[in-house]
């Protein structure tokens, strides 16, 4: 997978080369472009924004300096791109999101700042690539890096020979719907705190129905909203899974 990033913070995606994602850098499993949107600017302040039509707070992101990066950075392939752009007005950015763009060949990640990127930018790049305007959760973040950061760990833990145990993303939370239940390790008392007796008993039948018990019951009282998504049947099958 081929992943681009377009900021005028490049910086900010520093954290791209570390752990998990650097190692996958490293093993050649995606190769990284991050690129300084101020590079495609003509003028001497090398000016990425301007005053928003129609008044109100803030600046907006120029069209033109947009356009000729997505051109350059979205060029060079027989198939385009799917371009990502972190917005809070997006459609919501979910775990099934995430496995569905870990099997696109390329991504890029265009990152706003200000009140954001003149419309025309997703407008015109929908005329030659599919455009997903996401959002990351209902709160409003600064500009578009981090969410791209985010956004860009969850898919590619999803890809072959990244993460060290490929089980953890097949038994991912919300992967069967439900969120995962409370983990422990050494030692068995910590702070009188105790590990429950059934995941030191060794009775792995009675371990899987402690551990579906606790990811229903948290869904439960954590996330009522994901019980009501699952039909009955699915919240069957996602019980006999767990
Ligand atoms: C566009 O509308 C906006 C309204 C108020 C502030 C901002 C700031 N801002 C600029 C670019 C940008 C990109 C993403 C996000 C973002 C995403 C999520 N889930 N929260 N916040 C916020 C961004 C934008």
């Amino acid at each position: 997978m081929r992943i681009d990033v377009i900021t005028i913070f490049p910086d900010y995606m520093a954290p791209l080369r570390e752990a998990l994602l650097g190692k996958a850098i490293e093993r050649e499993r995606i190769s990284v472009g991050v690129h300084d949107l101020r590079g495609w600017t003509h003028d001497v302040h090398r000016a990425v924004d301007d005053s928003p039509y129609g008044g109100g707070p803030g600046m907006v992101m120029k069209p033109q300096v947009w356009g000729e990066a997505l051109d350059e950075v979205c060029a060079g392939s027989d198939s385009p791109p799917r371009l990502v752009v972190p917005t809070p007005a997006g459609s919501p950015f979910t775990q099934q999101t995430a496995v569905r763009w870990s099997e696109e060949p390329w991504l890029v990640f265009a990152c706003g700042r200000y009140e954001g990127i003149d419309q025309r930018v997703m407008d015109d790049a929908a005329r030659r690539m599919p455009v997903e305007e996401v959002s990351i959760g209902d709160y409003v973040l600064v500009g578009g890096e981090v969410a791209a950061l985010t956004m860009i760990e969850s898919v590619v833990r999803l890809l072959p020979g990244v993460l060290g145990n490929p089980a953890s993303a097949e038994q991912d939370s919300f992967s069967d719907g439900l969120l995962e239940g409370p983990c422990y390790t050494r030692p068995e008392a910590w702070r009188d705190l105790p590990v429950p007796d059934v995941l030191r008993s060794g009775n792995h039948a009675a371990i899987d129905r402690w551990r579906r018990y606790q990811a229903l019951e948290r869904t439960w009282q954590r996330r009522p909203d994901l019980l009501e998504a699952l039909s009955d049947d699915e919240l069957d099958r996602a019980d006999r899974a767990r």
